[in-house]
């Protein structure tokens, strides 16, 4: 008798920069999202699709439970997290090996308790002392009623079968959602802006207050190529110079290090031409949030 097809939506979540980019990439085998070592980089909602012989995982990577930011966006943020939460069928909680804060302690509340719900212990490949690994386990598990514990290293790459194993088990039986081949819902206009973005919370994401999206405004294709016109859109006219560097060389730099980057993605000559506008309080009115595409 041949196996029953299961299919269902995964999230992955946890505090800021604990590695749920990383694995959503190394599980769905593409770069898709955006990875960092700044805090807080990914703030839309992506699906990734995973589909095995058996199985199609759906993954939801939710953005960085915040707690630093007020006003809209903030809200706005948490309701993301909280709606990925109620709708899925399995909640992956990442947390980092050895490493227990009060950022993981808040996200506990929103967590759904049962069987849905399961422990990941990312970045197992840093942890210097393996042998505290149990007592961490047991103290955070005492915290919340999880599923089950999966230590891994994204990375790496380590122990992702299993994971992948205990999420199986918790798919309801249904038929595959997305198409074999999709990687992603999110267009390649969408990871081409997040490419950009990207490149400008490198560069000067210290000194740029929260308050920048990317906005691709014009993608046009032929056969030499790909013309991308992808404007950065600020709150403030102060903001400007701080993107521009002197002489125009952070610009320069962004728009030349995204247009490498889209080459790669799309494997074709890519024309990426980058310019600032400025909109007014635009992080904190939700009008303007869904206009630029963040609902
Ligand atoms: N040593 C080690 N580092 C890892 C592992 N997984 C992720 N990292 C690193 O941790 C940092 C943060 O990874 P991200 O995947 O961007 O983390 P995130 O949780 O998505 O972060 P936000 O988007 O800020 O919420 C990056 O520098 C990764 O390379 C791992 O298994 N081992």
């Amino acid at each position: 008798m041949s196996q029953a097809f299961h299919c269902g939506f995964v999230a992955i979540v946890g505090r800021p920069n604990v590695g749920k980019s990383t694995l959503a990439n190394t599980l769905i085998g593409s770069k898709i999202s955006i990875v960092s070592r700044k805090a807080q980089t990914t703030r839309h909602r992506i699906h990734g699709v995973l589909t095995r012989e058996h199985e199609q995982f759906v993954f939801v990577d939710t953005p960085g439970f915040q707690t630093r930011h007020g006003g809209a966006m903030n809200r706005m943020m948490n309701r993301v997290v909280t709606q990925a939460l109620a709708d899925v069928d399995v909640v992956l909680h990442v947390v980092e090996a050895g490493k227990w804060s009060a950022g993981d302690a808040q996200l506990l509340p929103l967590l759904p308790k049962g069987d849905k719900t399961l422990l990941v212990v990312n970045k197992v490949d840093a942890l210097k002392d393996k042998n505290a690994m149990f007592a961490y386990v047991s103290k955070i598990m005492a915290l919340h009623p999880y599923a089950a514990v999966v230590p891994v290293s994204a990375l790496r790459g380590v122990q992702l079968e299993n994971l992948l194993g205990e999420v199986a088990k918790r798919l309801p039986e249904g038929e595959a959602m997305f198409d074999t081949e999709a990687l992603t819902d999110r267009s390649v206009r969408f990871i081409a802006a997040e490419l950009v973005r990207e490149k400008i919370f490198r560069l000067v994401g210290d000194e740029l207050p929260y308050g920048c999206t990317v906005v691709i405004e014009q993608w046009e294709e032929n056969d030499k190529g790909v013309r991308i016109a992808a404007c950065i859109v600020v709150e403030r006219e102060t903001h400007k110079p701080i993107l521009l560097g002197t002489g125009g060389a952070h610009m320069k730099r962004i728009a030349s290090e995204a247009r490498q980057d889209m080459e790669k993605l799309l494997d074709k000559s890519v024309f990426l031409d980058v310019y600032i506008k400025v909109r007014k309080g635009w992080s904190d009115r939700e009008g303007a949030l869904r206009e630029l595409g963040y609902e």
